[in-house]
């Protein structure tokens, strides 16, 4: 395990065993939908690549980059800035908006207003970890793989100032790691 990790929440069985039910799940919902994926970078990447082996239909994908958190800050600013665009026309589309974690609901929330602008045919959220403790925004979320306690939380795609993100499991930093910074 890496030295600056104090505990695992979510270990990289537990990781597999949700993407499999996960992909089955919209497997199942998205048949004969040729429906459209959208990652949320950065942190959605690994998510949205192991998620998508387990997803067995004719499907597309793309991606948009948008944050609202930054370098060493780990609370939530409530502007959510577009980094980079769809290259993809979204209008009549079944998409489905691949995330890594839901915290205050900032980003989901402006992003489905910017999609129903956009006339999606129907869209849908798939979150690897939800952190229902911190909501402000209430978004629904169709299909979540791990809930996950008010903790700010790296790994499987989530930084903390941009490193961690390649670690296989998802986890909690020891405190001196941020008192070092
Ligand atoms: O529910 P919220 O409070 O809005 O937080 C969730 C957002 O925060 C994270 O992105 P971040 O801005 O950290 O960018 P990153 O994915 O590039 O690390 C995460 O990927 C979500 O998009
Ligand atoms: N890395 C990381 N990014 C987040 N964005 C919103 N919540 C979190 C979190 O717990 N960890």
């Amino acid at each position: 395990m890496n030295s600056d990790i104090e505990k695992v929440l979510v270990s990289e069985k537990e990781i597999n065993e949700a993407n499999e039910r996960l992909g089955k799940d919209l497997t199942e919902e998205y048949s004969g939908k040729n429906p459209l994926f959208v990652c949320i970078l950065r942190g959605a990447a690994m998510f949205m690549m192991d998620l998508i082996r387990h997803v067995d239909i004719p499907m597309e994908y793309d991606f948009m980059d948008v944050s609202s958190y930054g370098g060493e800050n780990t609370d939530t600013t409530g502007d959510v800035k577009i980094v980079k665009d769809l290259d993809t026309s979204l209008k009549g589309r079944d998409v489905v908006i691949v995330e890594d974690i839901i915290d205050t609901g900032f980003t989901l929330d402006r992003l489905i207003k910017l999609f129903e602008t956009r006339e999606a045919k129907s869209i849908k959220i798939v979150s690897f970890l939800d952190k229902p403790a911190r909501r402000i925004k209430q978004v629904h979320v169709d299909y979540i793989g791990v809930q996950i306690p008010d903790a700010f939380v790296v790994g499987y795609g989530m930084d903390y100032n941009e490193h961690y993100r390649n670690l296989p499991y998802v986890g909690v930093l020891k405190p001196e790691v941020y008192n070092a910074k």
